[in-house]
């Protein structure tokens, strides 16, 4: 008797469409069993209001969550920086594949650069983080509130997508986003991440799974084969210090871990909206483990709140 295929849930958007056939693609040859998609719609997607009066973390999250639960699907697939930090019942990460480009990108008008628009342009995201760190680095921009999938984003930059209302010189976007969808042609320049630290998970997808079939069988098998070490470890200390600061993805944080021969590094920012102030520390452990690359996070956390970060920006602590 043939097996059942593996349900892979994904929500429906473009970007979520090609992650989710990605990662369905390498777990059917991984375990060598079929697949079969399972869209999923979230609050996210639904409501369109801005994500901060949404409220709450996981809006794109909890919907795929729920059918993992009930058994409508047996993996779900995540941007990691989307995932909210706290543990989700019954649920576990049961891989990290290999992360991608960590940076923000800049889509500006005539390939213009962060140093080159002039006094005044304006560039559009809806991410605190973003706004602040552009704020830090360029007092004299004007950014504007946007929201929308990665197309609609691109439109509203003048002169690069043809019938968009271009009514923006330029807009940021994660580059893994862009280059899932194909859209890496759109970037006029990648952020460095000493102008522009990633939100902790960037570039890093969570397949997700009930924690009863992590065990064992081929489907936890072919999760363990597709894990990342180095990618996971990365974002486990990056999503400790979020935790640790009990903030979720829309607050003005940003953290970037890596391993280096001697361990990992992590750099860590927390900002106020506003951008002019900003708490920005490096820290390492010579620990390239699971537990070492939690206590990194939390110890930067809590420099972090040592210095004042919770004073500048709104943190539940
Ligand atoms: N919050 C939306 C979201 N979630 C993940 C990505 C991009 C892919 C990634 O960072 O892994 C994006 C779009 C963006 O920030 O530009």
């Amino acid at each position: 008797m043939a097996q059942a295929p593996v349900l892979i849930g994904t929500r429906g958007s473009a970007l979520a469409l090609t992650q989710t056939t990605t990662v369905a693609e390498t777990l059917a040859e991984l375990g060598s069993f079929e697949v079969e998609l399972v869209r999923v719609k979230t609050e996210g997607d639904v409501n369109r209001a801005a994500l901060s009066q949404i409220g709450g973390t996981g809006v794109f999250v909890a919907a795929l969550r729920e059918s993992l639960l009930r058994g409508d699907c047996d993996v779900a697939v995540h941007s990691l920086k989307d995932l909210p930090t706290a543990e989700a019942n019954g649920l576990t990460i049961g891989a990290v594949p290999a992360r991608v480009d960590v940076r923000d990108a800049l889509c500006a008008r005539d390939s213009l650069t962060l140093a080159e628009l002039p006094a005044g342009a304006t560039v559009g995201t809806g991410s605190p983080r973003r706004a602040a760190q552009l704020r830090a680095a360029r007092p004299d921009l004007e950014i504007v509130d946007i929201r929308g999938n990665v197309d609609t984003r691109l439109a509203r930059v003048a002169g690069l997508v043809e019938g968009g209302p271009g009514d923006l010189d330029a807009v940021v976007l994660a580059a893994a986003g862009l280059s899932r969808l194909g859209r890496l042609d759109m970037v006029s320049e990648f952020l460095d991440p000493a102008v522009m630290l990633p939100a902790p998970g960037q570039g890093a997808l969570a397949v997700e799974c009930r924690t009863t079939d992590a065990a064992d069988g081929p489907l936890s098998r072919a999760l363990a084969a597709y894990d990342d070490t180095a990618s996971r470890l990365a974002v486990t200390a990056e999503r400790a210090l979020l935790y640790r600061l009990e903030a979720g993805c829309t607050a003005p944080i940003g953290a970037l871990a890596r391993m280096t021969e001697k361990g990992m590094a992590m750099e860590a920012v927390v900002c106020s909206d506003d951008g002019t102030r900003v708490l920005r520390r490096y820290s390492s452990t010579s620990q390239a483990d699971e537990d070492g690359a939690r206590a990194l996070g939390v110890r930067m956390a809590e420099e972090l709140l040592a210095a004042g970060a919770a004073e500048l920006t709104e943190l539940a602590s």
